[in-house]
């Protein structure tokens, strides 16, 4: 059992665990275990279960477990994880002891709820510039900073030590925005616009599409409908969809 700290953080003592390679899906849940942690430490918890945190996390407790036990974390047995040494752990393991400079490309309707987004410096972000092609937009101020046109993306991704890139154009201006932040040295994206980007090996894209999130929420709504009002089938037991795909029948789909 045990609960090491990292090597950066004061008054350490033990083992250094070199930074781990871990799986995708745990790196993708230990931002969640993260703010579930800063809302605990803000409760006043100082120790966490493992059952506590999963739950407050929204995850099941084995994978938590399993999760945590990649950076060395194992709590102590009875007490539990102490909250502040585990959040220290996940901040060293993210990157986040320092915080990465932020650009914004794309400074329309997305661009400024984002410029706006005060959640950017409370996670540990900082954003540090605004592009946008459109004259009309540059040289305003927003939270206190102002528009740059985009072919300074260069020199203030260099002055501002820029380390992520976010794009907020439309989709046809994307590609071309990517490029220019790759060409800055900018090696991590995020992207808003509906496109698939091509970027050189060791960029790092992600993407966000809240239409997708949506369709799929959608195909649920649709398959739970389906469950309750697909007519029986009788011997088949296949309803045809269009295109020729078959869905199981109401017999099947409700597993009797
Ligand atoms: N991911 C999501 O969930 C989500 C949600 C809403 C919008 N979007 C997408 O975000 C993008 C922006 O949406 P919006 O509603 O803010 O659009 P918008 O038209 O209000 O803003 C786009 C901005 O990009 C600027 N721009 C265009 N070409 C540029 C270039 N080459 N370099 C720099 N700036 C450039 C425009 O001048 C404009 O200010 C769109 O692609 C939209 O589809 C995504």
């Amino acid at each position: 059992m045990s609960q090491h700290r990292h090597p950066g953080a004061p008054g350490r003592a033990g083992a250094v665990p070199a930074l781990p390679d871990l799986p995708e899906a745990t790196v993708a849940r230990l931002p969640e275990y993260l703010r579930a942690l800063h809302q605990l430490a803000e409760a006043g918890h100082e120790t966490i279960s493992s059952e506590g945190l999963a739950t407050a996390a929204g995850v099941n407790s084995a994978k938590l477990r399993k999760d945590l036990s990649h950076l060395g974390s194992y709590g102590t047995r009875g007490v539990g994880y102490d909250v502040a040494l585990l959040v220290d752990q996940i901040e060293f393991v993210l990157g986040l002891t320092q915080r990465r400079g932020v650009a914004l490309v794309g400074i329309g309707n997305l661009g400024h709820a984002l410029a706006g987004y005060a959640g950017f410096a409370s996670r540990g972000f900082r954003v540090a510039a605004l592009f946008d092609a459109d004259p009309a937009r540059v040289g305003e101020e927003i939270n206190g900073l102002i528009v740059r046109h985009v072919d300074e993306l260069p020199r203030a991704a260099v002055e501002e030590s820029i380390a992520i890139g976010v794009i907020a154009t439309p989709a046809a201006a994307a590609q071309r925005v990517a490029d220019q932040l790759v060409a800055a040295g900018v090696t991590s994206i995020l992207n808003f616009a509906p496109c698939v980007l091509s970027v050189p090996e060791g960029v790092d894209v992600r993407k966000v599409d809240l239409a997708i999130e949506l369709q799929i929420l959608s195909f649920h709504e649709h398959r739970k409908a389906s469950l309750t009002a697909l007519p029986a089938t009788g011997g088949a037991g296949f309803t045809a969809l269009p295109g020729g795909l078959a869905a199981p029948g109401t017999q099947e789909a409700v597993g009797t």
